[in-house]
Parts: structure tokens; sequence; C-alpha cells
């Protein structure tokens, strides 16, 4: 067994995922010859494993609570495997082998089980796929969603872009969306046909679907890949490493990114068809000692086989566990093993349909004939066709009431979304105009308030100087992004390194955000990551925002769309100020140059 394996198996790699995830002594015995009322047990016991998992476990056969065993000789083994058949029947789920091996006193082997469930339901792993230019990212997609390999020229990728200079220039630029579907054996959905793919079909078809959100490599457009990993709610991150480059350019800054919003990582090296093995292995080297490392904490493991990928599936939501995929597009080298581990992911979010819901907004859009549609991510609760929910908060902190005219799953009609899983829905009487990503659509009952300060813990990556008061960078929290203000910190000045409890005041409109977010708060290369404490509504500030509210609603020329608007709920409203040499933001500043020529 290698270094890597021992690892994987050690206690401290896995504490969560097997207990949640293994079966109890008892439960191993009572599998081979069970007695009706152990056979009832069993079955609530794998009931509350499936829905606490989302639908799916992993039974291991013939182990003991710690993981380890002697095995079951082949007639109890037999025999163990026919109950739990049976139970999965029950529940109408399949039950996939996922390896079976000879060990000391016979056999112990893993199997997985997965609800099947009807065309249109589907479990949901959001995953962003970051990493340096040309390491491959959008090649894998194009080679894991459709099925063919890559010529090392661009071929695979050339069916992902989505934007006419991206073909051009080969470089994503836009957070795009690929989706691979697995049946409840754990087979491959995707089928193109003539090049595409009709998701519809593939969702009708899947019991789970892997999104990636394939995120920007370059700098240029590293503020579109933190809105990746901030507003699209990815359940992990897949950071892809070209062998023959290694560490190179953004790789360490993505790592880092993912670290802060505690998505939890696993690595992909591509191109090991065109790598000299020195090179290879000092890459590696490189990337274990960076893992390894106090900033990071993570405990890297090589997966070469098939037992490997169970072991790193199970355990890798401990977060410290980093498995990595050495893979090559072009001949296909160990891409089963990445398929199989995709397939096992389980969903980070747990579901509660009892919670009032929320929804997060990340894109906006005008369909010809539907009419306004937002698509974004359900974090809490449940939400139904017909609905009727709270839009906002709109420039000055008011709720609006919306119905949910229809929602779509990845282009498929349903009737409802649950919490982790992503959705867009037809807004009735509603414009484009009137939403912005960031928004909330969220239950009545939760009585939403929107806030234009709020206290966050944060600390400081990367500055070349100091920040002090009146500091201004974008503020990316959920879905939410926009230029925030330092009004006041616990100490005068903060250089890299630094922590520090900071106030911080939006410049443009208020905000819905909750206390817990993580947040990242960048501008160019400086940056910091945190969380956000409390939020503050202090009265002398509602006060004056109220004011200033009435002043810049009385000079503005009156918008039809929001002249009308019931307002459920009081907020505050600020003009936008600009005045700060470390933030101009053009769309405000040109949008207030407008209003105010116009009212020349
Ligand atoms: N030989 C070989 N070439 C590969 C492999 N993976 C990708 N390539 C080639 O590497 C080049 C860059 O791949 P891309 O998929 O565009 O890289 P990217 O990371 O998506 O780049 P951005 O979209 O700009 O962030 C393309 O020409 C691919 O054909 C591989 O495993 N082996």
């Amino acid at each position: 067994m290698s270094d890597d394996t021992e690892h994987m198996n050690s206690k401290n790699a896995a504490p969560q995922c097997i207990a949640t995830n293994s079966p109890k002594a008892r439960e191993k015995l009572s599998l081979v010859d069970p007695t009706d009322d152990q056979f009832e047990t069993l079955k609530e016991q794998l009931q509350r494993r499936m829905s606490e998992n989302r639908g799916e476990t992993i039974y291991e056969l013939g182990v003991n609570e710690d993981g380890g065993g002697n095995g079951l000789d082949e007639d109890n083994y037999s025999a163990a495997l026919a109950t739990l058949e049976a139970l999965a029947a029950t529940i109408n789920a399949d039950v996939v082998e996922l390896g079976k091996r000879r060990v000391e006193k016979g056999f112990t082997g893993q199997y997985l089980l997965r609800r099947r469930v009807d065309d249109t339901d589907f479990m949901e792993i959001r995953v962003a796929v970051v990493g340096n230019v040309d390491a491959g990212k959008s090649t894998l997609l194009g080679v894991l969603t459709h099925g063919e390999l890559d010529n090392g020229r661009g071929y695979a990728r050339q069916r992902l872009f989505r934007h006419k200079h991206e073909m051009e220039s080969g470089r994503t630029s836009s957070v795009g969306n690929d989706i691979l579907g697995f049946d409840s054996f754990g087979n491959v959905i995707n089928k193109p046909d003539h090049g595409t793919l009709d998701w519809v079909r593939i969702c009708e078809k899947s019991s789970k679907i892997i999104t990636f959100i394939d995120l920007a490599g370059h700098e240029k457009y590293l503020k579109t890949t933190v809105f990746g990993m901030t507003g699209h709610v990815p359940d992990f991150g897949m950071l892809m490493i070209g062998a023959n480059a290694g560490i190179i350019g953004m790789t360490k800054e993505h790592l880092g990114l993912a670290l802060a919003l505690s998505v939890p990582v696993f690595i992909v090296v591509t191109k090991i068809d065109m790598c000299p093995p020195n090179i290879l292995q000092e890459n590696l080297k490189m990337l274990f000692k960076i893992l390894k490392s106090q900033g990071c904490r993570k405990v890297p493991v090589i997966v070469k086989n098939s037992d490997e990928v169970v072991l790193s599936a199970l355990n890798f939501v401990s977060e410290r566990l980093c498995p990595i995929f050495l893979v090559s597009n072009v001949n296909g080298e160990n891409l089963d093993l990445l398929k199989m581990f995709l397939n096992l992911l389980t969903s980070r979010t747990e579901g509660n349909d009892s919670e009032p819901a929320e929804f997060q907004i990340d894109d906006t859009y005008s369909v010809p004939g539907v009419g306004t549609v937002v698509s974004g991510t359900c974090l809490r609760g449940i939400i139904t066709l017909n609905d009727n929910l709270l839009l906002g908060p709109d420039a000055v902190g008011h709720f609006l009431p919306v119905a949910i005219k229809s929602i779509h799953r990845k282009r498929m009609n349903v009737k409802h979304v649950r919490a982790g899983q992503t959705a867009s829905f037809a807004l009735k009487k509603i414009k484009r105009s009137q939403i912005r990503k960031g928004m909330v659509l969220v239950s009545p009952e939760i009585n939403p308030q929107a806030c234009w300060e709020f206290e966050g813990e944060i600390v400081v990556l990367h500055h070349p100087t100091t920040i002090s008061s009146r500091y201004q960078a974008m503020v990316h929290c959920g879905s939410v992004r926009q230029t925030a203000s330092i009004i006041s910190m616990d100490r005068e000045f903060l250089r890299t390194g630094d922590k520090a409890i900071v106030k911080f005041k939006f410049i443009k409109h208020p905000e819905f955000i909750r206390p817990g977010q993580r947040m990242v708060f960048r501008e160019g290369r400086t940056k910091a990551v945190g969380s956000v404490l409390k939020l503050l509504f202090s009265p002398a500030s509602v006060q004056q925002r109220v004011k200033a509210n009435k002043a810049q609603n009385s000079m503005k020329p009156k918008h039809p769309n929001t002249e009308q608007k019931p307002k459920i709920q009081q907020g505050v409203g600020e003009q936008a100020t600009t005045n700060d040499e470390h933030h101009v933001d053009t769309t405000s500043t040109s949008r207030n140059m407008k209003y105010s020529k116009r009212l020349k």
C-alpha cells in the first residue's frame, strides 16, 4: 500500500464520512441473516441515511465500525448482499458494486445504493472548475460531457465556447455551465446528437447531475471567477493544473480562493501524455508541498485505482483530504477514475423543506414570449410553482411581491426546486430592469431586511501598502457584488497578514446578506477574505438615508416600473459616492452623469 492510501485510511482524514456512510457492526451482523424485526430496523436506518445523503449512500460489507475488518466468507457475503438488495428494493433504489476484495477471512466490498427518481427529479452537485489559462479546463469538460477525446489542439473545447471572442482567442471569459448526468447505476447519460447535448433528455434520464461551473483562467477575468465561486454556490472546486506547466499564474490564487470560501477542492493534473516524467514528478512535489503547507493544511492523495476513488469520495467532504487525478484528455488515461469520483460526490447543502425559502439570483434574462427570467440557487426551503415570494432589495431596500410563473431546472420544466438546487424562474409582472444580480427571492415569512452597513471579520491576504478607513473595494458575498467602503475598524491600519473586525458600508444600494456568510473583499491584487459577523441598522444612519432617499426620489425622473411598487419592507437609501481614489464604478458613474444631464 502506498503512503497516499495510508493517509486515506487515517482517522483524521475521514471522521465524518465514515461515521455517516459506513454501517455499524451490528448492521453488518444482521445483514447476513436478519430477523423480520431486524430487517425493519435496517430499512429505517437505510431510509434515514438515504435522506441524509440526498437519495444515496455507500454500504460496506465485511467491515466493522473503524473501517477495518476480516471480511465475510463466501456464503455469508452472498447472504449479506442479498439482504442489501432486498432492502434497496423496498425503497426503490439500485445497488451497484463499487469494489470487492479478498481479505484475511473472506471478502469485503462497497456498494452504492442510489434511489431511482422520476424523470423530473435528479440530485445536483455543482463543481467550480478553476485553474490557470491553458490548464485544459474547457477541454476536460468537452471530453467529459461529449464523450470524445481531444486532439491536443483544442478540438474538445470548441463545443463549450459561448462568446465569439472566446472562439477566436480560445479563452474562457464567462461563467459557463456544462452538465454530466449519471443514472442510478452510475452510467454516464450524456450522448451528444450531432455534437449537441439535449439537456432535457439528460435530466429526464439522470439520477444525478454534475453541473460544472467553468470559470475563466486568465487574471483579467478574476472578477468573474470570484463571482462564480461565491455567487454560484459550488459544492466543490476542481482545480486544474497542466502537468508540464505546473503551479503557475492564477493556480495559487484560485486554490486560495477556494480555501477562503471553505469549498473542498480536488485536483486534476492534465496533459500527462505530453509531460516528461521528471517534470511531472517535480511539479507534483511542488503541489504536495503547497497543499501540505500551513496555509492549506490538506492531505494530498494521488488516486490510482477504483478502491482509492471510493475511499477518497467517502472521505473528501471532511475537507482536509485533497484527491489528485493525473489524466490525459488526449489518450483518456485515468478519466474513468475521475468520472467514478464525480459519480460518488454528494451535495454539501443540507435540505430541509420546512424552512422558509431563500433563493439567490445570479443572472437575469428577458425571454421573448416568456418575459423576465431569473436564474440562481435555492439556498433554503422549497419553492413551488405559483408561490408568492418577495423580490429585493431594490435600490432603496424595498422588497416587492412576485409570483413564480414557471420553473426550469437545467432547461426542464419542473414544479419545485429545493435547497442546494439551481433553477430559473419566469416572474409575473416584473421588468428585467427591476432586477439585478445579488437580489434574492425569499418567503414573506423571513421578513427580509436590506442592510447598508455590516460588520465583518477579515484577513488581508495581500495589499501592497496599508489599508485604512475610507478604503473602498468590491465585496463578494453570495451573489452580492458591490463596492463597499470601510467606515471603521478595530485598528488604525491593516497590512498583509493582518486580521481585523471591520465595519463596511455599501456605496450604491443596500443588500440582503446574512451573518456567517463567507466574503471576499478585493480590488486589483488587493485581497481580503473573511465572513459577515453582523448586520448594522443604526437609527441615525437609517434617518439620514431616508432623507437622502426622499431628496433623491424627488430629483429623479419617475420610472414607470418603480412608480407603483407596493412597499412591503421599509428600507433606507443612499446616493452612490464615487469620490474615493480606490473606486470608480463606471456603471453608476455613467448612470449618474446621464441623470444629471437630463436634470440640467
Ligand atoms: N496533449 C494534451 N493536450 C491537452 C490536454 N488537455 C488540454 N490540452 C490542450 O491544451 C490547450 C488548452 O486547453 P483549454 O481547455 O483551452 O485550457 P483552459 O484551461 O480551458 O484555458 P482557459 O479557457 O483560457 O482558461 C488546448 O489546445 C487543448 O487541446 C491533454 O490532456 N493532453
